[in-house]
């Protein structure tokens, strides 16, 4: 299951606009929308809308306002209103708060969860309402510190689909965050590795978009957040409250931890994930989680980000399991800015350490002495092919007609008619590495390039090597 990034056909493609999210958009029921831009390959031309900046399709959200179009002051404010009446409606329901900071916290053991209305409640008062739901009756110490026990995980792949990590892959956070000696952690769409930060000593603070979250925690280790625009829903107190937090530490002891929807636009998560590292002054020590096959575009909106070969699993997804689809490993992994030679992965789980590239690599990843590393992304073992100069997976061969590696079963043909255009400014008659507006190889970032295997140079590699053994954190301009 390959996952788009931008919504693609042969006619049009969207991605996001350029106007800045500081322009004042308007708002639709989930917070102010995002500036997006569709291409139009038949015209050459493209127009740009808002749109929900959280669900990614009309089922989730009906907003759509051209940007060329006007927008009254009273329009502006009728969509607000829908705003504020949909977002007070999500939380009215919620009778029992289990924060620690409130003073009206009831004994635990004389509440219960409706399951299906995702819903604390007190159960002398409000069981005859909830009885014939499918409920935990009074709920224990521990399950009130593990809401993501309790509640059902939200399944819209489209938009707030959760997937919390297996215990492998939680364990594995928890251990290297306590090596590298990390004191507090930013959850950002994270509660399962968030819950488990007390008992490993460290301090969290929840960013997610769940309202159901509030029921469980109070504003001073909790606040909803939108990621792909930095939308904080507490327009008076969120910001407040996460500074609070991260003025109470040195800025090094701060590990920010994501794992987002993958559909989402990852140059929309670049501007939620500035608005954190603005706030803390500094591009703090990061993990984000997303797919391998994602690389180029994670490491386009995020250039000091490095790709991690572990292998992150999921304890409720069908594909990205511990035992994966049909016996495939996970695709998804850690992109970090921390030194990849700091980060220790299990060797009893099929990870050693590559001498020459100075880290971790998955057990079949054989270092090439040609391209000068350790080049599988998908954790099988490469081959290198000298026609294309560069590492592929084995079940490759090199294609006289596609002049490049490709599955032995594939169709050439098929193969030229997919255009979907440049990437950088939307044209269809080049693709990105020909595009006029892209900035010259030179003016990028030197850790990106280290992401193009293909394109690696030893000299290069060793410049890196040597550069990522001193520090991570590089202060924000
Ligand atoms: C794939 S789950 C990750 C859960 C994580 N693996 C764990 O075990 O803690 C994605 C999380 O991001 C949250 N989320 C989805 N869309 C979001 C958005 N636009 N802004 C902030 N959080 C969002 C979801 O509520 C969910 O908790
Ligand atoms: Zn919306
Ligand atoms: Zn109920
Ligand atoms: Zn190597
Ligand atoms: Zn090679
Ligand atoms: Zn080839
Ligand atoms: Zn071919």
């Amino acid at each position: 299951m390959r996952i788009k990034l931008s919504l693609q056909n042969m006619a049009a493609r969207v991605e996001l606009g350029d106007l800045a999210v500081s322009d004042s958009p308007p708002y639709c029921i989930h917070g102010p929308t995002l500036v997006f831009r569709r291409y139009y390959q038949e015209k050459h031309t493209s127009r740009q809308f808002y749109a929900c900046a959280v669900h990614r399709n009309r089922k989730g959200c009906q907003f759509f306002h051209y940007t060329d179009q006007p927008l009254s002051g009273e329009k502006r404010e009728h969509y607000m209103s829908l705003y504020r009446e949909y977002q007070a409606s999500l939380t009215q329901s919620h009778t029992v708060s289990l924060s620690s900071s409130s003073s009206a916290a009831p004994p635990i053991n004389s509440i219960s969860f409706c399951i299906e209305c995702s819903l604390l409640y007190a159960t002398d008062k409000d069981g005859h309402i909830h009885n014939k739901h499918s409920h935990r009756e009074r709920i224990t110490k521990e399950e009130a510190q593990q809401p993501t026990l309790l509640l059902y995980p939200a399944s819209d792949n489209k938009g707030q689909a959760q997937y919390f990590f297996s215990d492998k892959t939680h364990s594995f956070i928890l251990s290297e965050m306590k090596r590298l000696n990390f004191s507090h952690a930013i959850c950002l769409g994270t509660p399962k590795i968030f819950e488990a930060l007390a008992g490993a000593g460290i301090k969290g603070f929840l960013l997610d978009i769940d309202h159901r979250f509030h029921q469980f925690y109070g504003g001073e280790v909790f606040q909803r957040f939108n990621m792909f625009n930095g939308f904080f829903y507490d327009e008076g107190k969120g910001k407040e409250s996460l500074m609070r937090f991260i003025e109470s530490v040195p800025q090094d002891r701060i590990l920010l931890i994501i794992d987002p929807p993958f559909g989402g636009l990852l140059n929309a998560l670049r501007t939620g994930v500035d608005i954190i590292w603005n706030l803390i002054g500094t591009e703090c020590s990061t993990l984000l989680v997303f797919p391998y096959f994602n690389e180029v575009h994670v490491t386009e909106s995020f250039p000091t980000f490095l790709m991690l070969d572990y292998q992150v699993t999921y304890g409720n997804h069908r594909y990205y399991g511990d035992n994966g689809k049909k016996g495939k490993p996970s695709p998804v992994r850690f992109f970090t800015n921390i030194p990849l030679p700091g980060l220790v992965l299990p060797t009893d789980e099929g990870y050693k350490y590559c001498s020459v590239c100075n880290r971790y690599v998955s057990s079949l990843n054989e270092h090439c002495s040609i391209c000068d590393c350790c080049t599988s992304k998908d954790g099988r073992s490469y081959k290198h092919c000298h026609q294309c100069g560069t590492c592929v997976k084995e079940t490759h061969d090199h294609c006289l007609t596609c002049k490049s590696c490709q599955p032995s079963q594939h169709d050439c043909q098929q193969k030229s008619m997919r255009k979907s255009g440049c990437f950088v400014c939307g044209a269809f008659d080049h693709k990105k590495q020909h595009c006029p507006s892209r900035p010259s190889r030179h003016l990028r970032n030197d850790k990106r390039k280290m992401s193009f295997v293909s394109k690696r140079k030893p000299v290069l590699r060793k410049r890196l090597k040597s550069k990522s053994n001193i520090s991570s954190s590089t202060s924000k301009t």
